[in-house]
């Protein structure tokens, strides 16, 4: 699924009005009515009280909408409008056709002291995607007192005061939504980290806008869901034997970390491929043999950290490197070798860096150039901070990965919520699964041998990457349904693959 701009949502908009042939405030009805289905679901069968704080444009307009159709269902509904010189036709028609029905609209200002009565809903329905500049100082109040009260706040579209597609400065007034009912597709602000505070959860609405016009506007930014990834599977033969499905070679561990290799390598082999091999420092060999009887195992001459990388490294169709591998200056020289053999070959396996191989790649700017094409780069913020330096919000985060994918033409996975896989084209795809209980030691070691594996079973790198972040995060999600957020671990995760396998291939879950 596209995500697209404010502008470009309306121009989306104007050209579906003409298209079905319909007037906004149809759209605006159909909005309110997918809204209306939404928070039905949201309060389940009881009757519910609502408070509803609407605006002067056609976000406010959506409010009164919806309020008048949760008054029909006999929901307790208060109405509040801001004062102002003039609001929107749409909201205007809507106002008109709630005192058609008697139902009362209390009048609201920035000033306004309200009070909330307990277990009400507020729907918040200030402002959308309209916001032209951030809210100055007279909005906060009233927006503090929405923010502090302990009653749900569900935001129409967009929490008031933040900007859909562009930074909006942290101190400005802002609604701190539990959860945001967004139309027709994801908006960027709803995606990144900074935001998070205003945005924890969101919902897209479908609200019927025409598909033939969404294909015309083009955009970088794409959300990933379950239909786009489906195309990317590929599928079982009858006649495949251990060869079809390749052979992954994980390397990584260190006295102390050698689970993160076993992580790895179990994800690897879990994901379908058909073999793998581990390669590690020689006082993993018990443990990885003894817990993992499954891998092959072979062991550096050293036996705290990796100091060479073997000669037949190269006869693997794909190579996962960094796990729990440590920065120990013998590692560092290994890798620098391993480029330099490398740069010899004519063809070479899938490559991917994680963890502490990004670290070393980041000590060694000069390194970069060396890096394969396609190769795949998995870090945590914290790793890509030292990679590609400081940025001041995500917008320049994301645009900061775009001009390194570009130049280096290198794939990067920027892990957190809603992983984004950046790609040499620069497309940039959000991922739409996971959890807060995914953010747990091994977890991206577990993602690192997901996507090690479908690089080794013949995926394009691309495909490899949104594929393997997509099913990592399912896994997650599918542990969830039965384990508690903060229990998830790793090894949960690796034990949902194959759940996470059967729900991305049925399509009717
Ligand atoms: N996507 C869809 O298909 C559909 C979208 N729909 C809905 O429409 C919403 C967009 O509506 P919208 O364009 O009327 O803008 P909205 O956000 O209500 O506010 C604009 C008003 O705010 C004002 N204003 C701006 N900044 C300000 C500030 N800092 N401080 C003070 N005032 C400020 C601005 O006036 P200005 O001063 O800029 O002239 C203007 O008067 C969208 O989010 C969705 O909910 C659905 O109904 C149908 C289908
Ligand atoms: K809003």
């Amino acid at each position: 699924m596209k995500i697209l701009s404010a502008a470009d949502i309306y121009k989306w908009e104007q050209a579906t009005l003409i298209s079905q042939n319909i007037s906004s405030v149809e759209l605006m009805e159909r909005a309110a009515e997918a809204l209306f289905q939404a928070i039905q679901q949201y309060v389940g069968e009881r009757q519910a009280s609502f408070v509803i704080l609407c605006g002067f444009g056609n976000n406010g307009g959506d409010g009164l909408a919806l309020g008048r159709m949760l008054h029909m269902a006999g929901h307790i509904v208060r109405i509040h409008l801001l004062e102002h010189t003039s609001y929107s036709a749409e909201n205007e028609i809507n106002q008109q056709r709630l005192h058609e029905m008697d139902i009362s609209i209390s009048s609201l200002s920035p000033e306004s002291i309200l009070e909330f009565p307990a277990k009400s809903i507020l729907i918040d329905a200030l402002f959308g995607y309209g916001l032209a500049r951030p809210l100055d100082d007279r909005w906060k109040p009233l927006l503090y007192q929405i923010n502090t009260a302990s009653n749900p706040v569900l935001s129409i579209d967009i929490p008031s005061g933040l900007f859909a597609d562009k930074p909006t400065p942290i101190e400005a007034p802002i609604i701190q939504a539990h959860l945001t009912y967004t139309f027709a597709c994801a908006k960027l602000s709803l995606l990144f980290p900074k935001y998070a505070s205003f945005t924890s959860n969101f919902q897209i609405l479908d609200i019927g806008l025409e598909k033939n016009i969404e294909n015309t506007l083009s955009t970088p930014y794409e959300y990933l869901q379950k239909e786009d990834v489906q195309l990317l599977i590929r599928p079982l033969q009858k006649f495949s034997h251990k060869g079809t499905f390749g052979h992954a070679y994980m390397v990584g561990g260190r006295y102390g970390s050698i689970g993160a290799a076993i992580l790895a390598s179990k994800a690897a082999l879990k994901t379908g491929c058909g073999l793998i091999t581990a390669y590690i420092p020689a006082c993993g060999y018990t443990i990885l043999q003894g817990a993992f009887p499954e891998a092959q195992v072979e062991t550096d001459p050293l036996d705290t950290h990796i100091s060479m990388f073997p000669k037949q490294i190269t006869d693997y169709d794909a190579i996962g490197m960094g796990m729990g591998m440590g920065t120990h200056p013998d590692t560092e020289i290994a890798l620098r070798q391993l480029f330099e053999r490398l740069k010899l070959m004519p063809s070479i396996p899938h490559l991917l860096f994680d963890a502490d191989a990004i670290n070393i790649l980041a000590k060694n700017p000069d390194w970069h150039v060396l890096i394969p094409p396609n190769s795949i780069l998995t870090p945590h913020p914290k790793e890509l901070e030292r990679l590609i330096g400081l940025w001041t919000d995500d917008f320049e985060k994301i645009a900061k990965v775009r001009d390194w994918c570009r130049r280096y033409q290198q794939i990067v996975v920027i892990k957190g919520a809603n992983t984004a896989i950046v790609l040499p084209n620069e497309m940039v795809h959000f991922n739409s699964t996971g959890n807060p209980g995914m953010a747990t030691g091994g977890s991206g070691d577990v993602l690192s041998g997901i996507i090690t594996s479908l690089l080794a079973q013949g995926h394009t790198p691309a495909d490899a990457a949104l594929l393997g972040v997509y099913l990592h995060g399912l896994a997650g999600d599918i542990a969830a349904t039965t384990i508690h957020e903060r229990s998830i671990t790793a090894t949960d995760i690796i034990a949902h693959l194959s759940s996470a396998w059967q729900h991305l291939q049925n399509p009717y879950l």
